[in-house]
């Protein structure tokens, strides 16, 4: 680990204890007529682990993440994913005839299923739209709605897919402090597809570069949240050169021993 820097190749995590992964893939391949999307990829997430995915367009980025989210039946028998798992998508696909509170309750079972969807929006900041239509909420509430609706199903393996990706700056960076803030609370794995970088490297444990199927480059990030700052800009450009990089199945390359060879 480069302690001025705050992050490690995976190779020094190696020592670090493996609780039981909640998501796992081995050797997972998918097809769509001819082409390989996804490329014999391995991959475990570790319980309440936050895993950001960077790829470029066409990587295999959404192929992998509904596979995950269970939305593409092809190959799911090679896929160990928990039971409960939710998805959030960059649209927010709310029903625009039903209230925001009755979007977020939708196929909720038990009882007080008011109280409990209205519980979730107050923890996302709507408390004051419950009986709402969504088409009167901003870009950054729908987001808001539909993370409530997310987690008020407490899944184990939360999904997100370039949820902000639509959003102004400004909201967006509040999107992250609410979605950590959610993800301490509710302490699920989380998997984000992500084009943004910095979006990556503010959230994540653990950042994954995807480039034809595969995974390119893998990068632990231990330094605190909120001190990420100052390690952006070389990370950065590591990530970048692995997004712009031509990769030919050299599987993974530890970012770190790269800047030891460089310096
Ligand atoms: N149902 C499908 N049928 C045929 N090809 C598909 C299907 N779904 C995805 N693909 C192809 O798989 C490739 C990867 O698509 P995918 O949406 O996973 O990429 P991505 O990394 O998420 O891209 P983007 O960042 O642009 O969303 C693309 O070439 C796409 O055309």
């Amino acid at each position: 680990m480069d302690a001025r820097l705050g992050f490690s190749s995976i190779d020094s995590a190696a020592h670090q204890p493996h609780p039981e992964p909640v998501v796992r893939l081995q050797h997972f391949t998918r097809s769509f007529g001819a082409n390989r999307i996804i490329d014999g990829l391995d991959l475990e997430i570790a319980p309440g682990e936050f895993i950001a995915l960077l790829g470029r367009s066409g990587s295999g980025k959404t192929t992998l993440l509904r596979t995950l989210a269970g939305l593409d039946d092809a190959g799911a028998q090679d896929v160990e994913v928990p039971d409960s798992r939710a998805v959030v998508f960059q649209d927010a696909r709310l029903l625009p005839w039903k209230p925001v509170w009755k979007n977020v309750a939708l196929g909720l079972k038990g009882g007080d299923i008011r109280s409990r969807a209205e519980a979730a929006l107050k923890e996302v900041g709507l408390g004051h739209r419950l009986d709402a239509w969504p088409l009167t909420l901003s870009g950054g509430e729908a987001q808001r709605a539909a993370l409530a609706r997310a987690l008020v199903r407490e899944p184990q393996l939360l999904l997100l897919d370039e949820p902000f990706a639509a959003l102004d700056a400004l909201t967006r960076y509040r999107m992250h402090d609410l979605v950590l803030s959610l993800w301490r609370t509710h302490k699920p794995a989380v998997l984000i597809v992500t084009h943004d970088v910095e979006e990556a490297i503010a959230l994540a444990d653990r950042v994954l570069v995807l480039d034809k199927g595969r995974i390119v480059a893998e990068e632990r990030i231990h330094a605190q949240r909120g001190e990420r700052a100052g390690l952006a800009g070389r990370l950065r450009e590591q990530l970048l050169s692995h997004l712009g990089g031509d990769h030919h199945g050299e599987g993974v390359v530890p970012f770190a021993r790269q800047a030891e060879a460089a310096e």
